[in-house]
């Protein structure tokens, strides 16, 4: 019995487009495990659809075989075809715009350049011909197809060359893909050619990707028309790129931090990569492509290019091919007795219980039985297999990323929100000083009258601009004091969180809610001291957070600092514990119904707004009993005289309210700010942590590869020194087409001789 097919995804205009044509031309594929679907599309034999199974909804796939007879559950993502849509990400990008009718050829998914990559060769044709004609169904399986064009009066008139092409797509386990491009020598001639597999990937943002595994590459930069050393550590794409890496490693990663998924390219056989994306200018220009898509796709191409053409004998064979796949999840395969058991973890997913990370997976084998299929390459380059995939990165594996971002965030969303925050102050100090009398109220040490007197102003521009200073009042110590505050925070959640992630099986909403009541109360160790200075500061009663550190100190002792910290911790544990759980709860609600794309920075601030202001407006009371308190630090009162304090104003729970408006406002607005910082700065850290995970091996292996690549290039230099040796020699003899005689007569042309 055949797995069942997953439903492919719908959601793109390609695939409108592509039934509009004509019936027969596009093949759809299923993966064997139902962790891939593709679709391939005659025209050009472009690949115009790969789409694999995301992580979370797909965590189990469990594929079990009995006696030759295969049958899949997906357990966690349930059998609903909108369930199984929903599970499948789209990995390739068509253009919205794209023509799908001959001659013109496909904008996007992965056209074939042949018999010339750009104006590599004889043609007047950009890329070739291949990419523009329909090719042949010489056989269409369950998951994989294989297409053929072949030479007729269109290609030879073009070139004079008797050739067969074939193109074989494959789905392999675990969601890889493997493409082969065969090329034959029908003809009585030597023939040279170059090309490519024109791959167009899907990106959240070309401004989140980066290709990893170049550095120390000479590439040929189509922009300029120079050749450079690249000597970054990625290639990124902060405006038009379009270079041609010479020699390139097999093994490249294309990262996207958007998606926070890297791609492995695994070529066999071609030794150039080609590194593409027009920039707005350029796609604006461009009818199929237009101004609006450029940034939804990055062109990462294996070619045989300027390394030097192919010199094909009669009767020859030259085979090269690509494998993609993802190295997001850990795969795991163990293997008993007629049952086989994969295991997907998603990057944050939950630990699979009876995974066993770390042993050979299935994923492995696949991709180098996929390689060494292209051995059997008549005059290909040596193939190297890929090596293993690099351990996913793991975004929750440094909690210092947390700590860095919180902090960083804490601190620019506190100087936005500052002078609200001085204002919820003033109201709460200033009302309680009155009720709070009996226990000191708003008071400098030894019940001084504050320190910093009003200036008196003259004009009302004066007092006005005055006015507004004053709201910004200590907004360097409040904004290093809470970038310090959440960095403690931020240690003790994601510490804790990692903790309940691997040891229980709490929900997501749980464990940051639990998470969050416990780096609340660690870190209140650090925060009330600092709070305790800065409110002070705010209430304008001393100068700066240090004044008020020595004046609080030296009138109460270093207790005195820790004055409010019991309606701290009642109202912090609280306060963050249901703020984080809101805002992991409505993220997860995002993921769900956006289908996994991550949040934009208005869903950000939505949902960061909506997380805070819910939560301070529960807190207010505790929030109006802890500034009574703070702001009469010096002489220590209890929150029981504080409370007392403030019912003797005889207006009931009223006053505990006090200030519960701008409080809302502000902590809504504080933590909408704070958390379309914290996913910003955290995305760049864990960008940059992925980059670093990704060019340890890639540094290994390009040393390796430098060796091969170099007496691969000696070799190819000689045979196509040899070729051209021939060539003159069949010129010189009056047989061949007319212009196949005065091609080869005239000088090399400038292409070849690279
Ligand atoms: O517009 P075309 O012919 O499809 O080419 C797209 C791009 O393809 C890339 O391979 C080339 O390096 C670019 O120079 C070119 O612009």
């Amino acid at each position: 019995m055949a797995a069942p097919a997953p439903a492919l995804p719908q959601e793109d205009a390609r695939v409108a487009a592509a039934a509009l044509s004509e019936a027969g031309d596009v093949i759809e594929l299923h993966a064997a495990d139902g962790s891939a679907t593709a679709r391939v599309h005659r025209l050009g034999a472009t690949l115009i659809s790969w789409a694999t199974a995301s992580g979370e909804a797909q965590q189990q796939t469990s594929i079990k075989q009995d006696s030759g007879e295969a049958e899949q559950q997906t357990l966690e993502a349930g059998t609903s075809g909108e369930a199984q849509q929903q599970a499948f990400q789209e990995r390739l990008f068509v253009s919205p715009l794209a023509s799908y009718q001959a001659p013109k050829a496909i904008r996007g998914g992965t056209p074939v350049c042949f018999p010339q990559f750009g104006q590599l060769g004889p043609l007047q044709a950009q890329h070739g011909f291949a990419r523009n004609r329909v090719w042949e169904v010489a056989e269409a399986g369950e998951d994989s197809c294989t297409l053929t064009l072949a030479a007729d009066e269109f290609t030879l008139a073009l070139w004079p060359h008797d050739f067969r092409l074939e193109m074989r797509v494959s789905l392999l386990p675990a969601g890889a893909l493997h493409q082969e491009l065969r090329v034959q020598n029908l003809g009585g001639q030597p023939m040279l050619f170059t090309a490519a597999l024109h791959t167009y990937f899907a990106v959240s943002d070309v401004s989140d990707a980066s290709v990893v595994g170049l550095k120390g590459c000479t590439y040929h930069d189509n922009l300029s028309g120079a050749r450079a050393v690249d000597r970054g550590e990625a290639v990124t794409f902060p405006g038009e790129v379009d270079r041609v890496y010479m020699g390139a490693p097999d093994t490249l990663k294309l990262s996207d931090a958007g998606r926070n998924s890297v791609l492995m390219i695994h070529k066999h056989g071609f030794a150039d990569a080609v590194v593409w994306n027009p920039a707005e200018g350029k796609a604006a220009a461009m009818g199929d492509l237009g101004a609006a898509n450029w940034r939804g796709f990055v062109c990462v191409e294996v070619a045989q290019a300027r390394s030097g053409a192919v010199p094909l004998q009669p009767g020859g064979t030259w085979a090269a091919s690509q494998t993609l796949d993802l190295a997001q999840g850990v795969v795991t395969a163990a293997t008993g007795a007629g049952v086989t058991l994969v295991l997907r973890r998603a990057l944050t997913g939950t630990t699979m219980g009876a995974a066993a990370l770390g042993q050979p997976t299935g994923k492995e084998s696949a991709v180098s039985a996929a390689a060494a299929t292209s051995s059997t390459a008549v005059m290909a380059a040596p193939v190297v297999p890929p090596a293993p995939p690099p351990p996913p990165p793991q975004p929750d594996q440094k909690p210092a990323h947390d700590v860095v971002a919180g902090a960083m965030a804490r601190a620019a969303s506190q100087s936005t929100i500052h002078p609200l925050d001085t204002m919820k102050v003033r109201m709460q100090a200033g009302g309680g000083k009155a009720a709070a009398s009996s226990s000191g109220g708003a008071k400098a040490p030894s019940g001084k009258a504050p320190s910093l007197p009003p200036r008196p102003v003259a004009t009302p521009l004066e007092r006005r601009l005055v006015e507004v200073r004053g709201l910004y009042k200590g907004v360097v110590g409040a904004a290093t004091g809470a970038g310090i505050i959440i960095g403690t925070y931020f240690a003790f959640y994601s510490t804790t969180k990692r903790f309940l992630k691997e040891r229980t099986d709490m929900s997501d909403a749980s464990t940051a809610f639990t998470a969050g009541a416990v780096a609340a109360l660690g870190s209140s160790v650090v925060k009330v001291p600092l709070a305790v200075c800065i409110r002070s500061v705010q209430a304008g009663i001393y100068r700066n957070v240090f004044h008020a550190a020595q004046s609080i100190v030296s009138a109460a002792g270093v207790r005195g600092l820790f004055t409010g910290f019991l309606p701290t911790v009642l109202e912090d544990v609280p306060d963050m514990a249901v703020k984080f759980a809101v805002y992991e709860m409505m993220r997860g609600v995002h993921a769900r119904l956006r289908n996994g794309r991550p949040a934009n920075v208005a869903e950000d601030l939505v949902m960061g707004g909506f997380a805070g202001a819910a939560a301070a407006a529960a807190t207010t009371p505790l929030d109006v009993l802890k500034t009574v308190m703070m702001c009469s630090a010096s002489s220590r009162p209890t929150i029981v005289t504080a409370a007392a304090g403030i019912m003797k104003e005889g207006k009931g729970l009223k006053p505990f309210f006090r200030g519960v408006g701008p409080r809302a406002l502000s902590n809504g607005l504080n933590s909408a700010i704070f958390f379309c910082f914290f996913e910003a700065i955290r995305q760049v850290l864990i960008k940059k942590q992925q980059e670093q995970q990704l060019l340890q091996p890639a540094a290994a292996q390009q040393k390796q590869q430098a060796k091969q690549q170099a007496k691969q290039q000696r070799s190819f230099a000689a045979r196509l020194k040899l070729q051209q040796q021939e060539q003159l020699v069949a010129s010189r003899r009056p047989q061949g087409s007319p212009a196949a005689c005065l091609s080869l007569a005239l000088p090399a042309p400038g292409w070849l001789q690279q």
